[in-house]
């Protein structure tokens, strides 16, 4: 369904400045996956989807998206696919049921035939009692909802979501998804997202694309990633320091136990599997007559996938995930050559 090749974006900012947004992506999306894009701001998440939707025409390499190409054939390719983007596309003077109507009519339905589907998106996002007010009376959960109804008026197999849940709140979110999912698999949709939210990448998406600094710098399951990059741990914690030092000699010795910290009572370790560690940490912690005050496996999250992979957390630096750190992407060219990039 996607296929791209050294996808690249350099946006040249000014003669002294280029922004490398995107360096090389290779990516192949199968019919009927539903994958998330995660990293940090700045990563170069939309910067993707919008080479990937025709919205901005990539510096280099290629992109095929449901059987078309994204520079030699935009028009096939936004006539194939859905996209949700991150500011609101319905106009907010409009009534919710006119500006889907009005959408269908873009797309080349007849007015009969627009108003049909129009009424089928109004039932299937649970918009049909708002039809009648204007746009901009909408919730902020209403109105991402009229804004993936606007994005399947013309039934694409792909649908492209940027952030569609930002700033939604959790029941919100819940619900949208819940709409989303459901349409997934009535209509058997490809679905590509991107996201802040880790939560939201590790339950929805079958395939997570970890991005940073314009690169992909992992893509797998989320349970995979976890697996690969991550791994559980064991956290026990101890009555007394001399039992958490030999509690700690005990953490190394389970399958693969490593990378064991000792810090006053408390011992955590990674281990090879978690949760079947614990049964045997309180087995031999009670055979060596060692008192233990908790113990428990810890599953590990993206965020611990990402914090492997490039030493920071996706959760420094407020809510959206943005790490504080300076963007390497925004590379200072000298000035000497006196002229603008191609
Ligand atoms: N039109 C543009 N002109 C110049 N720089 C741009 C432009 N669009 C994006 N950038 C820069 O490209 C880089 C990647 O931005 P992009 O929006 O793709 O990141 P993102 O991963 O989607 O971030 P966020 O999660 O904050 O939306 C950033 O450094 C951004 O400032």
């Amino acid at each position: 369904m996607i296929r791209t090749r050294g996808l690249t974006k350099d946006f040249v900012v000014s003669r002294t400045e280029t922004v490398h947004a995107v360096r090389g992506v290779d990516l192949e999306i199968a019919p009927g996956e539903l994958v998330a894009m995660l990293g940090p701001n700045g990563a170069g998440k939309s910067t993707t989807m919008r080479m990937l939707t025709t919205l901005v025409r990539p510096t280099a390499g290629t992109a095929t998206v449901a059987g078309a190409d994204v520079v030699a054939e935009p028009a096939l390719v936004r006539r194939r696919i859905g996209y949700v983007g991150q500011g609101n596309g319905a106009g907010h003077a409009q009534r919710v049921g006119d500006e889907l109507v009005v959408q269908g009519r873009v797309y080349g339905l007849d007015r009969p035939a627009a108003r049909r589907r129009a009424g089928e998106l109004l039932d299937a996002l649970d918009l049909a009692d708002l039809a009648r007010r204007k746009v901009a009376d909408l919730s902020g959960g209403q109105r991402r909802r009229l804004d993936v109804a606007l994005g399947l008026v013309h039934a694409p197999r792909l649908l492209f979501l940027d952030e569609p849940s930002t700033g939604l709140d959790p029941h919100t979110r819940a619900n949208l998804w819940e709409h989303v999912l459901r349409l997934r698999r009535e209509h058997d949709m490809t679905i590509v997202l991107t996201t802040h939210y880790l939560d939201e990448a590790d339950t929805m998406a079958e395939r997570v694309v970890v991005v940073d600094h314009g690169r992909v710098i992992a893509d797998d399951t989320a349970d995979g990633l976890k697996r690969d990059l991550a791994g559980d741990r064991v956290e026990v914690t101890a009555a007394t320091p001399d039992d958490a030092t030999r509690l700690a000699a005990l953490v190394e010795r389970l399958p693969g136990g490593r990378e064991v910290v000792l810090t006053g009572t408390h011992v955590t370790g990674r281990v090879a599997d978690g949760p079947a560690s614990v049964p045997v940490v309180v087995r031999a912690a009670g055979d060596a007559g060692l008192a233990i005050v908790a113990v428990q496996a810890v599953r590990p999250t993206l965020d611990d996938v990402f914090l492997a992979l490039t030493g920071r957390s996706l959760r420094d630096g407020g809510p959206a995930g943005a790490a504080p750190h300076e963007d390497p992407t925004q590379e200072r060219a000298a000035a000497a050559a006196g002229k603008d990039a191609a």
